[in-house]
């Protein structure tokens, strides 16, 4: 064989990796949906095809698919095998780094967020893409739900549990270092977490920092009968309208679902909510900050993935610093403080 036809067999082999990588993610929901990073972790040792098929209550005669499920997920990494015993040929498998975050007794359980992002919902957008860049008005999102992201939201109870179920585990991840930010937190006296969901990170914060009063603001459905506990409360309200005062604003995962122009109406209500004079004044962000020469190749290509999500989903978008730096000067804001957290996303400290 040439030169040419050995790269077109290769280009071929990439390609088609690529148009079929939603097997990986939707074999990885299958699994969590399943219960096998839970049947694995409970097993206590490794544990054999056939313990694996019982544990998860499949029939015997459906094992052979078990096995071809695992035998792709060990490939991409979410399992792997050991020999049962040294002399025996046997395998069992084994959880990795990737499944051990999608076990459920795990405070940093992740699997809500797999089964959230991959609902039909969140992917039946995607088809439209193409034709939203063309030609399409509504959003990808509002063209194959009928309504735009957080109106759908209200009228589909089962995709608003999946949703918020997501991004309260992915906020758990945030307990591994909140404890580490007490120069943020402290000498505040109140804080309103702007766009805080059902409340998990204004939690973390109010149990690791009991003198500061926390007040969770966001869409009046989203904390409908959600209780004041301790310093912990909930307000229902609309951010475009107004933010309700506080030494500091927190916005976790908000300003990336904005265009640049919404951003900026939101950071200057949000100016107006916090004192500008003396020590304390401050706009607390966390979210995604793309930085493609410090940032090594996987975790920048995660970053342009939700990039791509916030687009399709809500019209939103990622940003570099640069981008971030000009929406702050716009909103009247004079200076920051970038901190890198570990993971996706960073902490910027804006001050008026
Ligand atoms: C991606 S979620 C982030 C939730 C939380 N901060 C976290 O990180 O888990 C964005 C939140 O913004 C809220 N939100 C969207 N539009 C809003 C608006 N106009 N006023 C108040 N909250 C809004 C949504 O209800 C949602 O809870
Ligand atoms: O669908 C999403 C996903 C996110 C998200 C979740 C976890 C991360 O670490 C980063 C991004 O954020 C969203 C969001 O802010 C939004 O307004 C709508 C949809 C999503």
């Amino acid at each position: 064989m040439d030169q040419e036809a050995i790269e077109s067999f290769r280009a071929q082999a990439r390609l088609y990796k690529h148009i079929f990588n939603y097997v990986s993610s939707m074999s990885l929901k299958c699994a969590v949906q399943l219960g096998i990073p839970d049947a694995i972790h409970n097993h206590g040792e490794p544990i054999t095809l056939s313990e694996l098929v019982s544990a998860l209550g499949i029939d015997p005669t459906n094992a052979s698919f078990t096995y071809r499920l695992m035998w792709v997920l060990v490939h991409a990494g979410f399992f792997a095998t050991t020999k049962v015993n040294k002399d025996e040929e046997k395998e069992a498998y084994v959880l990795t780094p990737f499944s051990k975050i999608l076990v459920k007794e795990k405070i940093n359980c992740l699997s809500p967020f797999v089964v959230g992002m991959l609902c039909p919902a969140m992917m039946m957008p995607w088809q439209f893409l193409s034709d939203w860049m063309q030609r399409t008005k509504k959003s990808p999102f509002e063209t194959a739900n009928g309504k735009p992201f957080w109106d759908y939201m209200d009228h589909d109870p089962v995709f608003k549990a999946l949703f918020h179920d997501a991004m309260r585990s992915d906020s758990q991840m945030m307990n591994l270092v909140v404890k580490d930010c007490e120069q943020v937190f402290e000498g505040l006296k109140s804080l309103v977490d702007v766009g805080g969901g059902t409340g998990t990170i204004a939690r973390v914060i109010s149990e690791a920092y009991p003198q500061l009063k926390c007040t969770v603001f966001d869409l009046p459905h989203v904390v409908a009968n959600l209780p004041t506990t301790g310093n912990l409360n909930f307000v229902g309200g609309d951010l475009f309208q107004h933010i309700p005062s506080a030494d500091a604003i927190l916005m976790k995962l908000v300003l990336h679902a904005f265009a640049d122009e919404e951003c900026i109406k939101i950071l200057k209500k949000c100016r107006e909510a916090i004192p500008t004079k003396g020590e304390k004044g401050k706009v607390i962000i966390i979210d995604i900050v793309i930085n493609v020469e410090k940032d090594e190749h996987e975790l920048t290509e995660a970053k342009l993935f939700f990039d791509m999500l916030m687009m399709v989903e809500v019209s939103g978008r990622e940003r570099t610093e640069q981008d971030w730096q000009k929406l702050f000067m716009a909103a009247g804001f004079s200076h920051y403080k970038l901190t890198p957290l570990f993971g996706l996303r960073s902490l910027i400290e804006v001050y008026p």
